[in-house]
């Protein structure tokens, strides 16, 4: 049987008295699945987020994550051990990024924080980290100014997958990249899901960019879930007009995933 990782019941969001980003949503993320949340700017799609990771506590219903429920905000042993569990990348890492750290220290810090490894073992890890995501030596003594955008989602990338989290959710990750880059991350994120079998939780407005990187995918609209189903299908014969508009404003025909050829250390080639 398959294992559900992620499981939001009912999960609801009111800020404040009456304002109401998330509503009576539900939906399970198993092992290995990558969960599309699809809708406009304002469906609550970042709440969502924000209450899987527990920086937001639900105003009603539950999440539970790997099988254990999540009640808001915890004390640091537990955010220690929820970080195993779930990790989050966001549209703009230059905000997240420390623009004094060095890169390759970003990573090493994530690894000191879980990993009893020895100074010289959390380097050559780090390193390795960044080979995954297509980075080098070079990048690793650079500060974040110095990367372009889809470097620093690669970083991003790398510190989020290096404390080994079961779910990883992206949060309109791709969203500020070109579409060429865009479409280099999304083959990252294709490989590792592939090498590691980790599970995405990938929040988008963009139902091109969902297309690729999702199984399976959840509409919302005005903080509830108006349309679910396996994405090719969503895509295919979207039954609410909703869905429908989203669809309609897709200006492109969506990427074609290139071939990847395998490489001996499983990078990619380029890095953007
Ligand atoms: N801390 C908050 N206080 C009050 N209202 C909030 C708060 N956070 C979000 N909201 C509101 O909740 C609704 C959902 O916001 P949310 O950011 O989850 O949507 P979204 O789909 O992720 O949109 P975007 O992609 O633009 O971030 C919006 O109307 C927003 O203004």
């Amino acid at each position: 049987m398959t294992e559900i990782l992620v499981r939001a019941e009912g999960l609801q969001k009111v800020f404040g008295k009456d304002m109401v980003a998330v509503d009576d949503v539900s939906f399970t993320v198993a092992r290995g699945q990558s969960l599309a949340v699809v809708g406009e700017s304002g469906s609550g799609k970042t709440t969502v987020a924000r209450m899987l990771l527990g920086l937001e506590t639900p105003t009603g219903g539950t999440i539970s994550v790997c099988g254990r429920v999540r009640r808001g905000r915890a004390g640091s042993a537990e955010r220690r051990r929820r970080a195993r569990e779930i990790q989050i990348v966001f549209q703009d890492p230059y905000s997240s990024l420390d623009p004094l750290q060095h890169i390759g220290d970003v990573i090493e810090t994530g690894l000191a924080l879980h990993f009893p490894l020895t100074a010289t073992e959390r380097r050559t890890r780090a390193l390795e980290l960044l080979e995954a995501v297509g980075l080098t030596e070079r990048h690793a003594v650079m500060l974040p100014r110095q990367l372009s955008g889809g470097q620093r989602q690669r970083v991003a990338i790398a510190r989020a997958i290096a404390v080994e989290p079961k779910v990883l959710v992206l949060d309109e990750a791709v969203a500020a990249l070109d579409v060429s880059i865009q479409a280099q991350i999304l083959n990252l994120l294709a490989d590792i899901r592939e090498r590691t079998g980790i599970s995405y939780v990938f929040i988008s407005h963009d139902l091109a960019v969902v297309n690729q990187i999702s199984d399976t995918a959840i509409v919302m609209a005005a903080g509830r879930v108006i349309e679910r189903g396996p994405t090719a299908e969503l895509l295919r014969a979207p039954q609410e007009d909703y869905t429908k508009a989203l669809l309609a404003a897709v200006p492109r025909p969506g990427w074609k995933p290139r071939r990847r050829t395998p490489s001996p250390s499983g990078s990619p080639a380029g890095t953007p």
